[in-house]
């Protein structure tokens, strides 16, 4: 959704799970206060929320979603709870899920993911679910083997650039006027490929096999420093790609344990293997060339971004349309390599 330019800007996060949920799809808006410069810009809240209701107003329109979270909406402390909780269980189950901060450039999207790591970063979704997810394995060890890969990588301008490659280098400013990351000259781009029973991989890309909390962490923070950002109007820090970050879950569940007399396993009967992946997405910022105030090839990128975000748009509805999922409609997958990377 977009708000007006003075307005507390709203960012939905989108969930799209396997799980058999009620439904596939679903959207949650946050609301942020007004910052620094909007405040010394005398902006005023125009977003309200309606009491009791997952609905908020703007001016003469209302907008229904599944979660109000933040103004005078649920406290945004319950988002992760409500929203992303039931997808790490789900992982665990062996379900895909992807969770993903839509909203206009400035409008706190690496705020609510966390990869910020200046500041959202403890209330932040991506460290929430790692939180979830190790204490889960914490409860879980003894009766299953878990392997954990972690994959962090950004698409700019339909180009895919993996944020942990150990090769690269992060720079402060780049030709293009972004800061991020500098590929070293000569290597292969990273390319999507489907292999025959339909599973999308990214050949080229860095996965980290990580086993605990901090190693993981690291990971979100290596990639978040060398993300590319550029200066709008709308955000001084504004961040030009969509960024995914991956959690690859395998587990080896033993089965029907012989135990010994004296209660220790001795033989396993049978082992059950799941293998599921999380895609935390934090979208690059929708919006209009002329609030933003881009041009050249900030203006070239905002072209690749919008083209992204309806192809994006695209395959939601016909995911969230459960009539035309259920008559089999095309979900077009292809017509973006962000769709194509999140159809798992
Ligand atoms: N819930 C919040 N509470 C307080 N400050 C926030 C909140 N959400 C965002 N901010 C602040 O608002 C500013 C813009 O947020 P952020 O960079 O996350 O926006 P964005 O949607 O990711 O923008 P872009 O698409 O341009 O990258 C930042 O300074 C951030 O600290």
């Amino acid at each position: 959704m977009e708000a007006s330019a003075a307005s507390p800007p709203a960012v939905a996060v989108t969930a799209a799970a396997a799980a058999a949920e009620d439904c596939c799809v679903k959207v949650a808006v946050h609301i942020r206060p007004l910052i620094g410069d909007e405040k010394v810009q005398g902006c005023e809240d125009c977003v309200t929320v309606v009491p009791g209701k997952p609905q908020v107003q703007i001016g003469a329109h209302s907008f229904t979603f599944d979660h109000v979270y933040g103004s005078t909406g649920t406290p945004p402390s319950a988002m992760f709870e409500e929203c992303v909780a039931p997808l790490v269980d789900g992982l665990f189950q062996g379900y895909n899920a992807t969770v993903l901060a839509y909203g206009q450039t400035g409008s706190g999207k690496t705020y609510t993911m966390g990869t910020n790591l200046k500041d959202g970063y403890q209330t932040g979704i991506i460290p929430q679910v790692m939180n979830a997810l190790f204490s889960r394995i914490e409860t879980l060890k003894h009766q299953t083997e878990f392997q954990l890969q972690v994959s962090f990588i950004e698409i700019l301008k339909e180009e895919v650039r993996d944020l942990l490659d150990p090769t690269s280098s992060s720079k402060a400013d780049s030709p293009s006027g972004n800061t991020g990351k500098v590929t070293v000259p000569g290597k292969p781009p990273i390319q999507i490929r489907e292999s025959s029973n339909g599973v999308i991989t990214l050949a080229g890309s860095t996965e980290v096999s990580v086993s605990t909390l901090k190693e993981m962490a690291a990971c979100l923070e290596q990639g978040s420093l060398s993300r590319a950002t550029g200066s709008t109007n709308m955000n001084n820090q504004s961040s030009r790609s969509h960024a995914i970050f991956t959690i690859t879950l395998e587990q080896m569940r033993k089965l029907n344990p012989v135990v010994s007399g004296d209660g220790n396993p001795i033989e396993t009967m049978n082992e059950d293997y799941l293998c599921a992946k999380l895609h935390l997405v934090d979208l690059a910022g929708s919006e209009r060339a002329k609030r933003t105030g881009s041009d050249g090839l900030r203006f070239k990128e905002g072209v690749h971004i919008n083209k992204g975000l309806l192809a994006l748009g695209n395959v939601i509805s016909a995911l969230g349309d459960e009539k035309k999922r259920k008559e089999g409609v095309h979900v077009p997958y292809r017509d973006s390599k962000l769709t194509r990377l999140l159809q798992v």
